[in-house]
């Protein structure tokens, strides 16, 4: 059932230590005084900070990117279904709205990260082409005297129908990057994409490369919240624009209620009537439980050293856009 949402944070998120130092008062104790019964107690703190959670059970950090990495593997074939279904397509709503915060323009150079089946990066590409050919249609209207070969030279480039524009999928899960790979094929995405297979808290990159980095409903997932963040800031560019849309903490009472009966009540089940995996949606729902509410991420994104940290309730709380800028 429902367990209290907590706003403390969990696991070894690299701010557990320095927080309970501070609330003892003692800075530096712990190398100096392990007898003592605080010592001790402290001793026994640091032994449990490298045990984390997934979703509701306790378990070793070295197990938890395994049993993340099945769950999206089980959830691969049946990702895109579901999340219509289980949210009666909410979420594609969600993610325009993350798109239009963006406001790409075109030449912006995207790394989508935890991207699995390519949500973000195709209305990445859909949006900077839209942008692209209203500028390109303001530029042709504008000159005089045109041959109709150089219109149709200027709408038949493909290549340049992004204006330069570039979005990196980045997901750990080979099963996720498959199916988005058939969904671009089948969508007809050829240019200005490409999959990579990488971990979040340890990107396959060089330093400031990147205009914007996205994870949509990808670093509830990570087991280090934190290396993911610095590793966010470490690949954009100075001036880049980290972005996160990820569940959040419900603001109203009674959304709130009826929100944790549908969590609890019927995501599973729909999780076990769909897709025949019960255990990975209660992975889902518990795990939303478990992410920091708004506030504290706000701070959690601060500590990675990005600067003018924002964020932006969605539906009741439900959701929320984190936005910070390397600066
Ligand atoms: C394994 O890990 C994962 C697997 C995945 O497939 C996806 C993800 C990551 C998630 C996404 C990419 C986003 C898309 C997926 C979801 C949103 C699924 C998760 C959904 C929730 C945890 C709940 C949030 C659901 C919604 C926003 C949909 C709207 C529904 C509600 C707000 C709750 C409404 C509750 C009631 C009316 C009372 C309870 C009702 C029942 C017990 C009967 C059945 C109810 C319904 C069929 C829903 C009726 C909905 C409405 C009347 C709309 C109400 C709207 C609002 C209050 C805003 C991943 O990590
Ligand atoms: C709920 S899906 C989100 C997919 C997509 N961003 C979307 O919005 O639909 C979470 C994704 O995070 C990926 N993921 C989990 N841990 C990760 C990590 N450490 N590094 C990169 N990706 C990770 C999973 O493989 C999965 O594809």
């Amino acid at each position: 059932m429902a367990a209290p949402r907590s706003c403390a944070l969990w696991g070894n998120c690299g701010r557990g230590w320095s927080r309970l130092m501070r609330s003892c008062g003692l800075p530096g104790l712990r190398s100096s005084w392990p007898g003592s019964p605080l010592g001790a107690r402290l001793l026994s703190q640091e032994k449990r900070a490298s045990e984390t959670h997934f979703g509701f059970e306790t378990v070793s950090e070295e197990e938890k990117g395994g049993k993340v990495y099945q769950v999206f593997e089980s959830v691969a074939k049946n990702y895109d279904v579901m999340n219509d279904m289980m949210s009666l397509g909410i979420h594609r709503i969600w993610k325009d709205l993350l798109l239009w915060k963006m406001h790409p323009f075109p030449g912006t150079q995207l790394l989508d990260v935890a991207g699995g089946t390519g949500d973000i990066a195709f209305r990445f590409l859909n949006y900077v082409q839209a942008q692209h050919r209203g500028r390109q249609k303001r530029q042709l209207r504008a000159r005089q005297n045109l041959s109709w070969e150089e219109i149709a030279r200027q709408y038949q480039n493909e290549e340049d129908s992004l204006g330069g524009s570039h979005v990196m999928v980045c997901d750990i899960n080979k099963e996720m990057l498959k199916v988005g790979k058939q969904k671009a094929q089948a969508q007809g995405y050829k240019t200005g994409l490409a999959w990579v297979l990488g971990d979040a808290e340890e990107l396959p990159f060089d330093d400031d490369k990147f205009d914007v980095y996205t994870i949509a409903f990808g670093i509830r997932n990570v087991t280090h919240v934190d290396r993911a963040l610095q590793e966010a800031h470490r690949v954009l560019k100075p001036g880049g624009r980290f972005l996160c849309l990820e569940f959040s903490q419900v603001n109203n009472p009674l959304v709130s209620r009826l929100y944790d009966l549908y969590s609890f009540q019927v995501i599973p089940v729909l999780g076990e009537v769909i897709a025949g995996d019960w255990k990975s949606y209660q992975y889902l729902v518990e795990s939303i439980r478990r992410f920091p509410c708004q506030e504290e991420f706000k701070e959690m994104i601060e500590d990675a050293g990005f600067q003018k940290v924002t964020y932006e309730s969605l539906t009741s709380g439900i959701v929320a856009i984190h936005s910070g800028f390397k600066l």
